[in-house]
Order: C-alpha cells, then structure tokens, then sequence
C-alpha cells in the first residue's frame, strides 16, 4: 500500500508521463562477473541517474543516453550496475525506470554495436542485452517503465521486462518489436 501511494506522490509516474513531446550508504558493489571489464568511463557523462528517495523506497532511474537512449554495451552496463545497487539496499522497493531525452524512451539496441566489431565486442554486447532483461525481469522491487516516448525493439523489450508499463499518451509515441522489418534475428538465449 506504502509503495503504491509513494508511486502516485511527486516522485510517480503523473509528473513523468504528463511530459508529452517535450521533456525538458555504504554499499559494496558486488557486480556480475559479466560486468566487470565494462569498467564506466568517466570522461564521459553518466548514461543513468538514479533518484532514489528514502522516505517512500522508490527510486527513479533517468535515461540520459542522447540522442535516443540507444542500448549500447556503456550503456547496458551502467544500467545493470545502477539495478544491481538498488537491488542490494533492502529499502527500495520500487523502481520507476523513464527517458530524459525528449520524445525517445529507447530507440533499443545500439545499432552501431552491431556491425565493424570484434567477435569479443559483440559476444560482450549480446551477453550485457541478456544481462539487462534479466535483471530487470528477475529483479526483487517492484518495476514500472514510465514510457515517455517512442520505444521501439530493444526499448520496447526493456519496457516487457518491468511489472507495469505506463505509456504516455501521444499517438507520435510508438512502441513494438520490429526486428523483422530491420532483418535482425535476435540469437538463440
Ligand atoms: C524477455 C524476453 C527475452 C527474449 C527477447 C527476444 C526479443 C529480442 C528483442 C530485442 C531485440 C532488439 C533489436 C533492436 O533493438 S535493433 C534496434 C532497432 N531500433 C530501431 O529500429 C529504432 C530506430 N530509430 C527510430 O525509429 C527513431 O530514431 C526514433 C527512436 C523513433 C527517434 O526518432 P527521432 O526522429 O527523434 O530521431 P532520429 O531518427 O533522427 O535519430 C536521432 C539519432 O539517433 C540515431 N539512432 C536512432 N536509433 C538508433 C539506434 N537504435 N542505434 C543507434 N543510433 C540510433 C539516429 O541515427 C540519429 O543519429 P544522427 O543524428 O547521427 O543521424
């Protein structure tokens, strides 16, 4: 009940989703093995930012990958690192997961991940994808994707993996699988 009336409070879903085409502890990290070379890069600015208010348990994790939020290797594994520190602190129990770029909620898989890369790049890259539904599918907290844009593939699968999903009301917005159209088999898991 806590958690239900802490997602409709400020930090819920209204203030995320009512922004329509234009959106202006002493924890150890105990990391995947999967995750540990994807070191982040700090000369580059943080793909995540994780609010995570104490009083209500709910944290809200802020794509601001631009342009699109495009699922990169860097990315992916600063998305799994930020889950799996939410995950180990027992006092969030909900989380909000929504796009700060305008328009896009997750233009899905990094296109550019996908050709040009070494057999070790894209085995790394499959394996941080799979990494990422399954962390968010298998996670302990409640999830909700607060779909503020367009979501198409890999946007749209990182949005199935949650509990809820909430799409905001813009018939520019699309969301769907559409491998099929791009040729792209995705491989055998
Ligand atoms: C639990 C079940 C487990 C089993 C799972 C089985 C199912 C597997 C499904 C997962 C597989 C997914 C495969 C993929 O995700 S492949 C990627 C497919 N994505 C797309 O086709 C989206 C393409 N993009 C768009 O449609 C549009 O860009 C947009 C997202 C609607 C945004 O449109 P907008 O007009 O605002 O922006 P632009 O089109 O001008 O794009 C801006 C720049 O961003 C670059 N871009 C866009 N998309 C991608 C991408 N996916 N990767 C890399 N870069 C991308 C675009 O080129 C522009 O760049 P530029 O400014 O340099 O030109």
């Amino acid at each position: 009940m806590a958690l239900r009336a802490a997602l409709r409070s400020r930090s819920g879903l209204s203030g995320l989703l009512s922004q329509r085409s234009s959106c202006s502890s002493d924890i150890r990290m105990c990391v995947s093995p999967l995750l540990v070379p994807q070191e982040r890069n700090y000369s580059t600015p943080p793909k995540i930012r994780v609010e995570f208010d104490q009083s209500t348990g709910v944290a809200v994790m802020h794509m601001q990958s631009p342009p699109v939020n495009s699922l990169s290797l860097d990315f992916l594994t600063e998305l799994c690192i930020s889950v799996e520190k939410l995950e180990m602190d027992k006092s969030c129990r909900g989380l909000i997961i929504t796009s700060a770029q305008p328009k896009v909620f997750s233009a899905g898989l990094d296109i550019t991940e996908m050709y040009g890369k070494s057999p070790e790049h894209c085995g790394a890259f499959w394996r941080s994808v799979q990494e990422m539904w399954l962390k968010l599918y298998g996670s302990n907290m409640v999830t909700i994707a607060a779909i503020n844009g367009s979501s198409p593939a890999g946007g749209c699968l990182m949005a199935m993996t949650c509990d809820y999903r909430i799409m905001a009301d813009n018939p520019r917005y699309n969301i769907g699988l559409n491998e099929t159209q791009l040729g792209i088999v995705a491989p055998f898991w």
